[in-house]
């Protein structure tokens, strides 16, 4: 999923961008202050864009090189609150408010430390496309993630115009994404997408394997094409263009898309507590197990094996939830332990409803 253009209309309003009641009370103090609200577009380490009431502009990141967490490090979506450019060239980055949500992923890097992608995300969007083989594993990892972030999924089923048993398709997705919408569309046929909009609710992002159908449907979401599409990008041949790329799009019906690149390759990240919603059947079985640290595997009295015999569960469904608790286990434990331990208060908050607001130290002050 990528970008071709970005015309942008002036000036940009930061309700366009999600900014609400409970932003403005949050931002109150800061307010008083004499600061001004604004939402990170992007971020690098020492500097980041973000979006205020009277445009878009690069702000400064102080004590960058002190963030031993990148968890705390500022990303897109957060809110910030930012010092005026008054002797400097460039306004100060003085605080990220709290986060209500936060997609977080493994990072590839030798330390593997998480890494918020995107933050008050408030539905994740899981595409899954119709006209390929059904691949539930995936389904359940990227619902996992969503649950994790704290955000509501939804699963969007894509190209139904190319598939030519939709029932059973949607039965079996629904089947492994309880408590959550399955919706059907197409974007060819236009099917499905008036309900899409009404499900949709604040910042959303579209998760989803290369080819799903994320940027066809996102750009159907805009009403325009701003995101490159598979077709477009083979004509071009060189990938996507990183230069006008807009992490943060507002759509005509309220809400905004955010869309940043790492989120292709989103690994699951001290996701525990969104596997267990993901596999809530799975943990319901788990509690009349004989022993309670039975793993599934071959303990006699297993409830969850003894399910999977009477045909309740699937043995594709328990291999999934064995694969992706071992997937999660591993990113854990090649993260740093004085990290870890260095940030279990504020990893809770992030993960579960943020309570933390971070402060950036400002050179002079
Ligand atoms: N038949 C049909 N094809 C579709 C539909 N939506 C998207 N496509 C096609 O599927 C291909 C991939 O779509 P994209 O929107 O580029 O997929 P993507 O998920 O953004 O892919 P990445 O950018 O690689 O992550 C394109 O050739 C689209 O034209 C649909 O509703 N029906
Ligand atoms: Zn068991």
């Amino acid at each position: 999923m990528s970008q071709i253009s970005s015309h942008h209309a002036q000036p940009y309003p930061l309700v366009d961008y999600g900014w609400d009641e409970a932003c403005e009370h949050a931002f109150s103090t800061h307010r008083a202050a004499g600061l001004i609200p604004a939402r990170i577009v992007r971020a690098e380490r020492s500097s980041c864009e973000a979006v205020t009431d009277t445009g878009i502009v690069r702000a400064t990141i102080p004590g960058a090189a002190d963030h031993g967490d990148p968890l705390s490090a500022p990303c897109t979506g957060d809110w910030a609150a930012l010092r005026p450019a008054s002797s400097g060239p460039m306004p100060v980055l003085h605080a990220i408010l709290e986060r209500r949500t936060a997609l977080v992923r493994s990072s590839s890097s030798r330390t593997s430390l998480g890494q918020v992608l995107a933050a008050n995300v408030d539905t994740v969007v899981v595409t899954v496309s119709l006209a390929a083989p059904l691949k539930h594993g995936r389904t359940e990892r990227m619902l996992a993630l969503a649950w994790e972030s704290g955000a509501q999924p939804v699963v969007v089923l894509t190209k139904a115009d190319a598939c030519t048993d939709l029932l059973s398709a949607e039965e079996q997705v629904s089947g492994v994404a309880a408590g959550v919408d399955v919706l059907v569309t197409s974007a060819v046929t236009g099917q499905g997408l008036d309900t899409l909009t009404t499900v949709l609710k604040g910042t959303i992002v579209l998760l989803g394997p290369s080819g799903a159908g994320k940027s066809t449907l996102g750009n159907r979401l805009l009403g325009e094409d701003r995101l490159a599409t598979g077709a477009v990008r083979e004509v071009d041949g060189k990938g996507r263009h990183t230069t006008s790329w807009r992490e943060l799009l507002p759509l005509p019906g309220g809400g905004v898309l955010l869309d940043t690149p790492g989120l292709r390759a989103i690994g699951l990240h001290d996701a525990q507590s969104g596997l267990e919603q993901t596999f809530a059947e799975i943990e319901d079985l788990a509690q009349a197990c004989r022993f309670t640290d039975c793993a599934h595997v071959s303990e006699p009295g297993c409830a969850v094996l003894a399910a999977v015999e009477a045909g309740e569960i699937s043995q594709r469904r328990l291999d999934s939830y064995h694969r992706l608790l071992r997937e999660n286990a591993y990113s854990a434990s090649r993260t740093d332990s004085r990290l870890r331990a260095d940030r279990e208060a504020a990893k809770k908050n992030i993960t579960r409803h943020l309570r933390a607001t971070y402060r950036f130290r400002e050179r002079g002050q």
